[in-house]
């Protein structure tokens, strides 16, 4: 099923802010995130545990449930308009047909009473699809792609089926009522390192074919750099770098990224120069309320960083959140971003 890739629509997420209700009050897992996904792209969000990448996701559906909460900003996808305005049957029926997705916990989240068959003409009836027979055989090709006997598949319950396989039922789902933007967060966890790597081509290939915006959480980072067109890098709930991949693997700016970059040998290129990066992620509870998030672990701190949390600065399509990075000064700007 061929589509104009033109009619991909895209992202804008502006000053997204999402809190949890803690002991210690409501904290930010997410704080004023501004991120683009450019229309028929691939973006890949990285960062470690609790940087917010899962709750971004969720944002983008409106999902995020108690004790979290948006507590401020904008998800402008073209043709629906602001997700966060949505509500009630409206919301409803753009999850699934607009905005596909697969949560963490898919693979969990099929209902063990039902075959998957039975639960996919469930999800076609409660979006209208008039052709269920088309829902079905776009099913089992998607499934068939993926290396599955489709009609095997469909006829199974859930307990039936290895973690593996459920993950490739839940990217099934994501993508067969043909929604144009789809949240992938960590679609391949259970898979092993082959099956994951033809899964993610297949991601791939689909969004090509059906013109899709996608976005796909991860962290594992080498994984991303085979899919991705962009990547956004998360840290305590800011996006600290986003741009071209190549470009961000191949010269990253932040001193997060840098880290990061340095601790996956196949990136970095030398097993011998693979350094795990010191420290540990904050928190919601130990997040600094005010200077730069990452300071803590950073080997280019400065005064600055205490006290001033750094803007996002974009040059040359890359936007960084770093004051020892920088704005770059007119007279110096060739050279320092040479
Ligand atoms: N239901 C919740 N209640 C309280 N805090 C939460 C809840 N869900 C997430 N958080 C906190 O919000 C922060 C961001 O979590 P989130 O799951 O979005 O991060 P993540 O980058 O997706 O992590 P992971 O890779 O482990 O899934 C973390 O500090 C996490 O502990």
């Amino acid at each position: 099923m061929s589509r104009d890739s033109a009619a991909a629509p895209g992202v804008r997420i502006r000053g997204l802010t999402v809190v949890y209700k803690t002991p210690a009050g409501e904290l930010p897992a997410v704080s004023g995130v501004d991120l683009t996904l450019a229309p028929g792209t691939i973006t890949g969000v990285v960062g470690e545990s609790g940087s917010g990448k899962s709750t971004l996701a969720l944002s983008l559906l409106n999902a995020v449930q108690p004790p979290g909460r948006i507590s401020a900003g904008s998800v402008e996808i073209d043709g629906l308009g602001d997700v966060l305005a949505l509500g009630g049957e409206e919301l409803r029926r753009a999850r699934g047909r607009k905005v596909g997705y697969v949560f963490q916990a898919a693979q969990n989240s099929l209902n063990p009473l039902k075959t998957i068959g039975k639960q996919l003409l469930d999800l076609g009836r409660s979006h209208d699809v008039d052709d269920l027979r088309e829902l079905v055989r776009d099913a089992k090709g998607l499934l068939a792609r993926m290396g599955l006997d489709g009609a095997r598949v469909l006829d199974s319950h859930q307990h039936e089926l290895s973690g593996g396989m459920r993950q490739r039922v839940g990217i099934m789902l994501a993508l067969v009522l043909n929604a144009q933007v789809v949240v992938l967060d960590e679609p391949t966890t259970a898979l092993d390192m082959i099956t994951q790597a033809t899964i993610l081509r297949i991601i791939r290939e689909v969004h090509e074919e059906r013109a899709l915006t996608t976005l796909v959480i991860t962290h594992d980072v080498g994984a991303v750099a085979e899919v991705a067109d962009s990547l956004a890098v998360m840290y305590g709930g800011r996006v600290v770098e986003h741009g071209p991949i190549a470009e961000v693997l191949g010269g990253p700016r932040h001193p997060y990224t840098q880290g990061l970059i340095r601790a996956i040998p196949r990136l970095s290129g030398d097993i011998s120069l693979a350094r795990a990066l010191p420290g540990r992620p904050p928190t919601l509870g130990t997040l600094p309320v005010a200077g730069c998030v990452f300071r803590e672990r950073c080997d280019r701190r400065m005064e600055i960083c205490d006290t001033v949390e750094p803007e996002p600065v974009t040059h040359d399509g890359r936007t960084v959140s770093c004051h020892a990075t920088g704005r770059p000064s007119p007279a110096v700007k060739r050279r320092e971003y040479a």
